[in-house]
């Protein structure tokens, strides 16, 4: 089978959050399986396009209204990330430093998606399946089956991924005119609630669509921003699919970015280096628990109630406990944990901004991860955090529920909460420092969740078993 990806991020080329990760891992294990996988996404300004070798596949031209791009679609020679590579490079709209917030965010990835359209309709063959994912390539579903000039494509099967239905990329109808020719009667696809919804138009016109988790998707029917009738509507076309991780790139026994390299039989020595070691470099006690976040600071990830827990925690486990942060996002909430920190100074460090490295080090040399989520599609945090012997403390929601359980049942593993409140994460935290004083328990749980298996390997299984129920021929 061959699909085609169509993403706005893939690890390692341009990562904002867990979407990259997904889409770096997935068509990976579609092409162990014996499958054609592509990728085809922006060509941001970034180091990896500018330091691999691409070849120019195609070159082309569109019209975003009264206004014509150049693009071309570059691709990567050489197989590196396992799967073959397209970028699709338009000056003067993809060429950024970032992938998202600029003032013309509907328009550059409107022309790259009418780019990877004009692209894919010149193909001698066709793919089997299309799959897009979140609202960035959202239009695409509606635009292969409505578009005039995409009148070739109509056939192809098209999936959708919801990654987070937070986001949904609404622009005005005033933008109408931008969009291909197609036969207005047909407009009310592209909408919702007043606005073009690309993210409604996905769920609309994909042949099927998923969720990064079972429990999501139930969730989502009562709470989606704004489009849970839709959702009740269209949920014969659902699946829940749990993410994996690319236990490649995530696997402490061989990962590049420690200092020190550790497995399920040297986990007490190798944790306890690397912890050593970020704690001298936070200035951080390495005899106390260590609980760190890593993540977004928005409402979503509950990053708001970080503050209330840390100083909260601090007080009630008599500065027995420490906190560590990497992140960025609210600037409330980044102003609000410098306040914090004035006052427990010695038990809390945060470093604002984005750290690939450094996050692996917190995932490996951390006693346990905090993730006090309101939302959480999936979440690969506690993933991770699992995979480096790290206990996760999660807040019971979304891809959390699935993932983790408590080690108070039995089997359980991890500690969990249920409500998005302070007091409620503080009494989680009241448990984690409690098991941390238990040695040989501790251990216990570490080595067992370093040896559970997320792989993509059943998560690949089951999305191609979703495509071969939608393809035709
Ligand atoms: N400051 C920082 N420095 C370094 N690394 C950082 C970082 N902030 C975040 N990261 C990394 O970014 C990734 C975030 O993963 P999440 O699952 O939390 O994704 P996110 O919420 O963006 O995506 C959405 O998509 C994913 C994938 O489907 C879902 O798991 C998730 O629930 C959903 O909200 C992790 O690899 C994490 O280590």
């Amino acid at each position: 089978m061959e699909i085609l990806h169509v993403s706005a991020e893939c690890y390692p080329v341009a990562k904002v959050g867990g979407l990259a990760d997904v889409v770096g891992a997935l068509p990976k294990y579609q092409f162990q399986a014996g499958h054609i996988a592509k990728v085809v996404m922006p060509a941001y300004n970034t180091r990896f396009f500018h330091t691999h070798e691409f070849e120019l596949v195609h070159q082309g031209g569109c019209w975003l209204g009264h206004n014509w791009y150049h693009f071309n679609v570059w691709r990567e020679v050489t197989n590196l990330l396992g799967f073959d590579l397209y970028m699709v490079d338009i000056p003067g709209l993809l060429d950024t430093e970032r992938v998202y917030g600029y003032y013309n965010d509907t328009e550059r990835f409107m022309a790259f998606q009418v780019a990877v359209l004009d692209w894919l309709n010149e193909w001698q063959h066709q793919p089997d399946v299309v799959h897009v994912h979140d609202h960035h390539t959202g239009l695409i579903p509606f635009l292969m089956t409505h578009a005039y000039k995409y009148e070739r494509l109509r056939n192809i099967a098209t999936v959708l991924t919801i990654h987070n239905a937070q986001y949904q990329g609404q622009f005005g109808w005033d933008r109408l005119y931008q969009l291909p020719g197609f036969d207005l009667w047909n407009a009310g696809l592209l909408g919702w609630d007043g606005a073009i919804n690309p993210l409604a138009a996905a769920i609309k016109c994909a042949w099927r669509f998923t969720t990064v988790s079972p429990s999501y998707l139930e969730e989502l029917y009562n709470g989606a921003n704004g489009l849970e009738n839709l959702l009740n509507y269209e949920r014969g076309k659902a699946v829940g699919i749990l993410n994996g991780i690319d236990t490649v790139v995530w696997d402490p026994a061989t990962d590049p970015m420690l200092p020190v390299d550790y497995d399920k039989d040297t986990f007490i020595e190798g944790k306890r280096d690397i912890k050593l070691q970020l704690c001298e470099q936070f200035n951080l006690d390495p005899e106390l628990p260590l609980i760190s976040f890593i993540g977004r600071l928005v409402g979503e990830k509950g990053a708001d109630l970080l503050p209330d827990i840390i100083g909260r925690s601090i007080y009630e486990q008599k500065q027995q406990v420490n906190f560590l942060l990497l992140g960025s996002g609210d600037p409330h909430v980044e102003w609000s944990l410098q306040q914090t920190r004035i006052y427990t100074e010695a038990n809390f460090n945060v470093q604002f901004g984005y750290d690939e490295a450094l996050s692996h080090r917190i995932y490996a040399g951390s006693d346990f991860l905090l993730m006090p989520s309101r939302v959480e599609p999936c979440g690969l945090n506690q993933m991770y955090a699992l995979r480096y012997g790290t206990v996760p403390i999660v807040r019971s929601v979304g891809g959390l529920k699935d993932t983790v359980t408590d080690f108070g049942e039995p089997n359980g593993f991890g500690i969990r909460f249920i409500h998005a409140a302070a007091w409620d994460a503080c009494l989680a935290v009241s448990r984690a420092v409690a098991l941390y004083k238990d040695t040989e328990k501790l251990h216990v749980i570490c080595k067992t969740i370093m040896q559970l298996d997320h792989s993509w390997d059943s998560a690949a299984a089951e999305y191609l078993q979703l495509y071969s129920s939608i393809v035709t021929h």
